[in-house]
């Protein structure tokens, strides 16, 4: 029996999402005879130190994952799963990302205090929310709301939101669901008004290339239609050049099979919505295209963006 470590951050959320993909791999090991075991060793990295400090002017590339990523190189861990909106678009050589489970609820979601939808917040309301792409959109949708950041994990965000320090918080609906936590969510925002970021709702699991063994396992676990939708965003987004600390949001979606549009035999089309905003929500630039192939779809929307004026947005914003 081999006993497989699996890195996690301390967080509430990334404790209960690792025991979630550690469940969900015992079913699978029990159903395709793979004697493994799971152990949870718990990981403090630099983002979780610098929590309080606003992450978009510190750069946040990674912030999450590179000790993580040190400790798998150096065989103290042999897995580990992420957040995909919080994985870089570059992993170190020897590592790589093994499965891509399928996804849960992509949108944002808004929640407040008094039980009123986005439409019925008072005008000037506060709300919370750290993302520029967030911002950016509720800003488009609701010029006269006073957005402010805040900072720190859902549990404390949503104590924030409770105490009267804002009226409504923005959060991924995924998180909160994945905690459980499905009921304080007041308003699910559709993707045509709020645009989620690259992967939200998608986890990876990242392992060692030469774990042969356990790739066998994660592969069993891999969601295709999740892995070409996220591969189709997270190409989009690297065109672009940004993390997740940018105001870029992405979504795509695959066609049932049968009904793909101008796609060939057994092709199935795969449809990218892409935006960049400022982050006061004055310009939002938004592009969608339809294609099969999420690599060359991901560039043809990138490059759309691109040629609307998005490289200036983001110029400006890099500084
Ligand atoms: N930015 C932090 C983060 N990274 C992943 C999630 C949960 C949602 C997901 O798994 O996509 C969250 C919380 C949030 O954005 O509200």
């Amino acid at each position: 029996m081999r006993t497989i470590m699996v890195g996690s951050r301390q967080s509430a959320l990334a404790l209960t999402q690792t025991g979630q993909v550690i469940a969900d791999l015992e079913r699978l090991c029990a159903e395709h005879g793979f004697a493994f075991k799971f152990e949870v060793k718990k990981i403090v990295t630099k983002g979780d130190r610098i929590l309080d400090v606003t992450l978009s002017k510190v750069g946040g590339k990674g912030l999450f994952v590179k000790e993580i990523e040190q400790a798998m190189l150096d065989g103290e861990i042999d897995m580990a799963v992420h957040s995909m909106k919080d994985m870089p678009s570059e992993l170190p050589d020897g590592l790589i990302n093994g499965a891509v489970p399928r996804r849960i609820d992509p949108r944002d979601c808004l929640i407040t205090r008094g039980g009123q939808r986005l439409a019925g917040l008072p005008q000037g309301a506060k709300v919370g929310t750290s993302s520029l792409r967030r911002s950016s959109q509720l800003a488009a949708l609701r010029p006269d709301l006073d957005i402010q950041p805040v900072r720190g994990n859902i549990d404390s965000r949503l104590k924030k939101l409770e105490s009267g320090e804002y009226d409504a918080i923005l959060l991924a609906a995924a998180g909160l669901t994945r905690m459980g936590w499905q009921d304080r969510v007041t308003e699910y925002l559709p993707p045509q008004d709020c645009l989620p970021a690259v992967g939200q709702g998608a986890l990876g699991i990242e392992c060692r290339e030469e774990d042969s063994e356990l790739r066998k396992l994660l592969l069993l676990y891999n969601d295709e239609d999740t892995a070409l939708t996220v591969a189709a965003e997270r190409r989009f987004l690297s065109v672009l050049n940004g993390g997740c600390q940018v105001p870029i949001g992405a979504f795509a979606t695959l066609a049932a099979e049968g009904i793909a549009s101008g796609a060939g035999e057994g092709e199935r089309s795969l449809t990218l919505t892409g935006m960049v905003g400022t982050p006061d929500g004055a310009r939002i630039l938004k592009e969608t295209r339809t294609g099969t192939d999420p690599v060359t779809l991901g560039e043809q929307v990138a490059e759309a963006l691109i040629a609307k004026g998005a490289e200036s947005i983001l110029s400006q914003l890099r500084g």
